[in-house]
């Protein structure tokens, strides 16, 4: 295959000069064009040839570990130019545009004299110019279109700019921005991106992945929209969310851009009011469910693994609890599968819980904690809890659950409710007489701490927090539901009611609060810390199936990034400044435990994972054409 292809490839180069010829292969177009008797292709389907600046060939195949693939990518000078295109097809493909950053000579050697206006600047002023822009901008969704359109015309700038910026972008490409994104994203509608799978699709699930341009992804997040953070079912418009998550896939753990594929599954939705707005992107009418549902999930998922393989991370996200749990248990054993709201989110605030010890003093097993809301997040959580616990002091995780309660919307989960629970909440059903009021839970079994995931706001009121520190003095308060509207209590709150003894986290962003002329950084327990070194873990080790004690080793290693300085401010996560070193860490940690346990693929085992796990990642500098 590979002679076929360099014979060919040189036949056009020394016969052609400058042309553009189109060949249709197995996976759909690629083009190849010839330039100064030298060869560039466009595209990088697995089979592609590598061509380098003096015109000879060299690759023949993406590597088959996603390092040796984005090694070719982190190159700023790369002789190895796999993909690159001319004239106006440069300057409208977001992977290569680089607008007034090209220099005179890639102008003049890619067809682009005349198409551009004489300057020429680079990568730092071009930032400086788009932040400007957006922060003249009054609204976080209007600054959101601005940067999302970034992301569609000039992929390498918009991915420096938010590393280079990630607490001032976050909260706009990421909750709390993008819940608002998602509930108005007919009306913002401009070019698509990801995959739409519908029940119009059923049958050709496949033919819809083949239609997807990149045919070597390593990530897919996937939403049926129908719990979208805390904002219940947007249909088709949760797309913005495994938009915004791979994003940070890529932004904080290095994946590259081609690997990652956002999909929306639509079977309808039961939001009256987006279905009578005319400007609803989705299926118009009420969602499927049953065997209609899960037909078109299986196809889907025996799709990815027929299109990428088995190596392909699926993310299942924002599902409603009652496919969330199900799909989980149903894929996890024939794929590379999580569910971020489950696993992420109970890894994140496992890792706040075990950062916050050396401030309540003792051990996990000698607090007991209140979950209120019992849905994904909340027994996610509590599961890993417990086996951590479980794990430390070597115990069952059965008598590891004892130290947790759920209370949900009935109010607490107790033995009386046991034939009415959902399976995922049995577990942990109290022997003792029902109560519905949550300041009552806490008077009643006095916990040490509580965590809100109940995903409607203002659910710990003055009443519940005064209660809950009444007590004690560290009282341990984690708001986690998203986006910020949907808060159990605001960080501001937090401190008042509890007379500044809370140790605090919250799901979505928070400024920092001053409280009897004391200031405290306000951690962001937020599943963002995990997924993309869960990611980065998982592509270096070729695993081929996700464990829950690769989440305990992420949590364990996100917790260690926790030191005096941070706990000083009460500060239970790092900054995500900091995240990509952070990613590294988590990412050589996961896959480790991938090792460990004999899911990994790629063999032999590096020896410095770290080191390998920081080589591997993606990098957004400019490269240059020559
Ligand atoms: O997206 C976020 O900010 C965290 C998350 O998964 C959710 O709230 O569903
Ligand atoms: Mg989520």
């Amino acid at each position: 295959m590979f002679g076929v292809w360099t014979s060919c490839i040189s036949w056009i180069g020394l016969g052609f000069g400058c042309w553009s010829l189109r060949f249709l292969n197995s996976r759909g177009l690629l083009s190849i064009f010839a330039m100064e008797n030298q060869m560039k292709t466009v595209r990088d389907a697995p089979d592609v040839l590598d061509v380098n600046s003096s015109g000879i060939v060299g690759g023949g195949g993406m590597g088959d570990t996603y390092c040796e693939d984005a090694a070719s990518d982190n190159q700023p000078f790369t002789p190895w130019t796999r993909s690159v295109a001319s004239g106006v097809d440069l300057l409208r493909d977001p992977r290569f545009n680089k607008g007034t950053a090209f220099t005179d000579k890639e102008r003049e050697s890619h067809y682009l004299r005349g198409l551009l206006p004489p300057v020429v600047v680079d990568q730092e002023l071009q930032i400086n110019r788009i932040l400007e822009n957006v922060r003249a901008y009054e609204t976080d969704l209007e600054k959101y279109v601005e940067v999302m359109d970034l992301q569609e015309r000039n992929e390498r700038l918009f991915y420096k700019v938010l590393i280079d910026h990630v607490e001032e972008l976050l909260p706009i490409v990421y909750t709390p921005t993008v819940g608002e994104a998602c509930q108005k994203f007919g009306n913002i509608f401009r070019r698509p991106h990801g995959l739409y799978i519908s029940l119009k699709d059923k049958g050709h699930v496949l033919d819809c992945l083949r239609n997807w341009p990149e045919p070597n992804v390593q990530v897919i997040v996937v939403t049926d929209g129908e719990r979208i953070l805390g904002l219940g079912d947007l249909g088709s418009q949760g797309m913005g969310i495994p938009i915004g998550k791979l994003a940070l896939y890529v932004a904080l753990g290095g994946i590259r851009p081609s690997a990652t594929l956002p999909v929306t599954i639509d079977v309808g939705t039961n939001n009256q009011s987006l279905l009578d707005n005319p400007f609803y992107i989705g299926l118009r009418h009420k969602r499927a469910t049953g065997e209609e549902y899960d037909d078109l999930l299986h196809e889907f998922m025996v799709a990815c693994k027929q299109a990428y393989g088995e190596k392909v991370l699926v993310q299942f996200e924002d599902f409603a609890n009652h496919n969330a749990f199900r799909l989980l248990a149903k894929y996890s054993t024939s794929h590379l599968v999580f569910n971020d709201d489950i696993q992420g989110t109970a890894a994140v605030a496992l890792a706040g819980l075990l950062a916050a010890l050396p401030i309540t003093g003792g051990t996990l097993a000698d607090h007991k904690l209140l979950f209120v809301g019992a849905g994904e997040a909340g027994t996610g959580i509590a599961e890993l809890v417990a086996m951590e616990i479980s794990r430390q002091g070597k115990i069952s995780v059965e008598e590891a659950r004892k130290k947790i309660f759920l209370v949900d919307s009935q109010g607490l989960v107790t033995k009386s409710r046991f034939d009415s629970l959902q399976p995922f909440k049995k577990p942990f059903a109290l022997d003792i007489a029902p109560i519905s009021k949550l300041a009552s839970v806490i008077k009643e079994l006095k916990p040490t701490v509580m965590i809100g995931t109940t995903g409607k706001g203002g659910q710990f009121t003055q009443e519940v927090l005064e209660e809950f520190s009444s007590y004690q003095d560290k009282p341990v308060v984690f708001a986690l539901s998203n986006p910020t509207s949907q808060s159990e209590c605001t960080a501001e709150e937090a401190f008042k009611h509890t007379k500044g003894k809370c140790i605090f986290a919250s799901g979505s962003p928070f400024k920092p609060v001053t409280y009897e002329g004391k200031t405290y950084t306000i951690g962001q327990s937020n599943n963002a810390y995990i997924f993309p070194g869960m990611g980065l873990g998982t592509t270096i080790s070729g695993a081929i199936r996700v464990h829950d004690d690769m989440f305990l080793a992420a949590a364990e290693s996100l917790a260690k990034e926790i030191g005096e300085d941070h706990l000083a401010k009460r500060q239970l996560f790092p900054s995500f400044t900091e995240i990509r070193d952070i990613s590294a860490h988590i990412g050589a940690a996961v896959a480790e435990k991938a090792y460990e346990l004999g899911l990994a693929t790629k063999l032999p085992k590096p020896k410095d994972l770290l080191g390998y796990a920081k080589s591997c990642m993606y990098s957004p500098v400019y490269r240059q054409f020559r």
